[in-house]
């Protein structure tokens, strides 16, 4: 057995000092094993929870996939290790955070994030796609817009919703028939759209145009809170979350949805 195959065997059985020694060695944590496992794969899967913080230290990635596309944070949750579980977590969204503030101080001159409103999109039957032909929306999202509108939707009252998109969430939403529903949509031809197909008319539809950072002055207090934008960061998730407690009145009910990182099924709902 060569050091790296040590290395899982000790991952697998729970073994820190193993582990540990062999990091201070300075073996490489990143390794794959002829399963196309990496260490914290094993330490995740059999819930060595110690192992699994001593790798992440060492600098093992919490987002590698196996072959069948499965990540540690998927093996700890499939196997019902919640410390595992919860530790991995942590360390994909501090990661997350950090490298989205990083990548947004390099792009903010690129094209992504605000530059993303000035780009032209394209809308289809089943589709809304940006200038690089990446979905801002799709259809098949219908079901899952419709168990975020049933939840904001079911103290009734007034709803907001953050980016109407394809308008999946927001016609669901009228389908409760809320007392009052605000939609905030920064796009203008996503603006366009809406008012060409009505939504301005609606007798309990407000329709707030501009980006949710610069209209907050605009808004009230709501029921119920959905938050569903594009081609924006962590880190304007978490800004946004720093106002809920502003927006949401007490007792309301708050829903998101963001892709956050789609390679990572833990992370992506
Ligand atoms: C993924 S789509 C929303 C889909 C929507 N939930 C649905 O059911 O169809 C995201 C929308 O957020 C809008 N958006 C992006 N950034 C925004 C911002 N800062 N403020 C308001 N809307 C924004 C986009 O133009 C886009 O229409």
């Amino acid at each position: 057995m060569d050091e790296f195959e040590i290395l899982c065997e000790a991952a697998k059985n729970g073994d820190v000092d193993k582990v540990k020694s062999l990091i201070n060695s300075g073996i490489d944590v990143t390794y794959f094993d002829s399963n196309g496992l990496t260490p914290l794969m094993h330490a995740a899967k059999h819930g060595h929870a110690a192992i699994v913080k001593d790798l992440l230290e060492a600098g093992a990635p919490w987002n590698a996939l196996s072959p069948s596309n499965i990540s540690a944070g998927d093996f700890a949750m499939e196997a019902g290790h919640q410390d595992a579980f919860e530790t991995l977590l942590n360390a994909g969204i501090q990661s997350e955070l950090i490298l989205g503030t990083i990548a947004r101080k390099e792009k903010s001159n690129s094209g992504y994030g605000e530059n993303y409103l000035e780009d032209r999109v394209s809308f289809s039957e089943d589709k809304i796609m940006d200038s690089d032909s990446k979905a801002i929306m799709m259809a098949w999202e219908k079901p899952l817009m419709e168990a975020h509108a049933k939840a904001v939707c079911s103290g009734g009252g007034h709803i907001l919703n953050i980016g109407f998109g394809m308008g999946l969430v927001d016609t669901a939403i009228q389908q409760y028939n809320p007392a009052m529903h605000t939609i905030v949509e920064a796009h203008p031809e996503v603006y366009e759209r809406m008012i060409r197909n009505g939504w301005g008319e609606k007798d309990n539809v407000k329709i707030v145009f501009g980006r949710w950072q610069d209209v907050l002055s605009q808004l009230g207090t709501y029921d119920g809170i959905f938050f569903d934008t594009y081609g924006e960061y962590y880190e304007d998730l978490r800004e946004f979350h720093q106002h809920l407690p502003a927006l949401l009145k007490p007792g309301g009910i708050y829903s998101f949805f963001n892709g956050l990182c789609g390679g990572f099924r833990i992370m992506s709902s």
